[in-house]
């Protein structure tokens, strides 16, 4: 059974809601997966799961990272994730000219980390709505099935 770590960065609770369903359906998976928040984990964690999922929101006046994931975005090149199954998601807004940034910022450092991408990051406008569900259920599926085919190779 895979384990997983969903991290995640929350100021008004949407992104902490996605982290939330996207643990959830991991653990409907079979997944051991935990959700921790993103101040309490080193990027050197990771090393002991199988599936590492970061999300996030996207802040300031320049789409930047939340002040408070930084130094994990800092670390994460500094891991060898080779054979990790990754996968990035999060929360914007539509009226930003940089939709979801800091979620691609991740998905770069994850792919410098040596890790494996399990499937399209899912960028979500404010709060994860029901009709958002399956877009984060299908990426929790997408983590099984690559790290299936990853134990496969
Ligand atoms: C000052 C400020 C700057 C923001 N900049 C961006 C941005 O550049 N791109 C984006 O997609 N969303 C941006 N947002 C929207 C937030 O990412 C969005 O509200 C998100 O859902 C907050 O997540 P949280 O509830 O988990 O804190 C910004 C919000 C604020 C207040």
């Amino acid at each position: 059974m895979p384990t997983a770590l969903v991290t995640f960065a929350s100021l008004t609770g949407n992104d902490e809601e996605i982290a939330n369903i996207m643990t959830k359906s991991l653990l409907d998976l079979g997944v051991e997966a935990k959700m921790i928040e993103c101040q309490s984990v080193y990027a050197s964690d990771f090393l002991n799961e199988d599936i590492c999922i970061v999300v996030t929101y996207t802040y300031g006046a320049a789409a930047d990272l939340p002040d408070e994931i930084v130094d994990l975005y800092e670390e994460l090149p500094e891991v060898n994730l080779e054979g990790k199954i990754f996968a990035t998601l999060g929360s914007g807004e539509y009226d930003y000219e940089e939709f979801c940034k800091s979620v691609d910022d991740f998905t770069a450092q994850f792919k410098q980390s040596g890790a494996i991408m399990a499937g399209e990051s899912v960028k979500i406008e404010l709060y994860p709505e029901d009709d958002d569900i399956p877009a984060i259920q299908k990426l929790a599926q997408e983590c099984v099935t690559a790290f299936q085919t990853q134990q496969a190779s």
